[in-house]
């Protein structure tokens, strides 16, 4: 199997605190990926090392097809080698419309330079609306960010992130403060962004999980305890004692 990122044998302490405890995880270019765990777990320090945000104390990080390590580069440089991450909660800009947001998304990430020298064209104006069709959101373009419920500024901003091409995309809690009706468009979108990519989401609503109906990674103390489908490591009895027998 084709590997995109692969991270083997990662360890990462705070005072003194294994957050992380040599921890190997690896994903394919096209695959989704669930990653469960109770709290403390280690998935966000997990993701913070993947982007670059915590640098690990021992193991590796590869990417791509040449097996680069991401451990020397910025944050900056992972975002552009293909990496996108959306956070827990929104960060749109609320003021200005979707086509805005998008626009801003389209023009920011190569380069300080490139905000100066982009104008809009023809060809950015459709790839703005097809950023906001693959999102579910084509028919609100013009309208205010600000004015979408939570779930859909939660897929507004996967769109731009989307904007950036990236190979692999990092979603964190998409599920929490949603409705069940978007919570179910939301595992739609996930689905088919997998599709062409790689997408790895944290996720404690065990329902989504379910129907991302995808490999499941289950961390515990910063390694991985299971992986494997949902009905696998639900199966298991460590899994069922230390997160969801409680
Ligand atoms: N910057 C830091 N300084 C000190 N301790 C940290 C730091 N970042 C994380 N930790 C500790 O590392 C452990 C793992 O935290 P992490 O946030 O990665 O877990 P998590 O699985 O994302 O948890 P949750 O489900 O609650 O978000 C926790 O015990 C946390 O307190």
């Amino acid at each position: 199997m084709k590997t995109l990122l692969e991270v083997s044998g990662v360890s990462k302490s705070f005072d003194g605190f294994k957050a992380i405890n040599n921890l190997s995880f690896a994903i394919a270019p096209v695959e989704l990926r669930a990653v469960i765990g109770p709290n403390g777990a280690g998935k966000t320090t997990f993701m913070d090392i993947v982007t670059g945000k915590t640098r690990p104390d021992e193991g590796q990080v590869l990417w791509g097809d040449m097996s680069h390590s991401l451990l020397r580069l910025s944050e900056a440089q992972i975002a552009r080698a293909g990496i996108g991450r959306k956070f827990q909660r929104p960060t749109v800009f609320e003021d200005q419309s979707l086509a805005d947001n998008l626009t801003m998304a389209l023009k920011a990430p190569r380069g300080p330079f490139r905000v100066l020298r982009w104008k809009p064209t023809e060809d950015s104006g459709k790839r703005i609306a097809e950023l906001a069709d693959e999102v579910g959101l084509g028919d609100r373009l013009h309208r205010k960010a600000g004015e979408l419920s939570h779930g859909q500024k939660q897929w507004l901003e996967i769109g731009m992130l989307l904007a950036q091409e990236p190979q692999l995309l990092l979603v964190d809690e998409p599920a929490a403060g949603m409705t069940l009706a978007e919570r179910e468009q939301t595992t739609t979108l996930l689905r088919r962004l997998a599709e062409t990519r790689a997408v790895v989401v944290v996720e404690h609503d065990m329902d989504f999980v379910r129907r991302l109906n995808c490999r499941v990674t289950v961390l515990h103390q910063g390694s991985v305890l299971a992986e494997g489908s949902l009905d696998h490591v639900s199966a298991n009895p460590d899994v069922i004692e230390v997160y969801l027998g409680r």
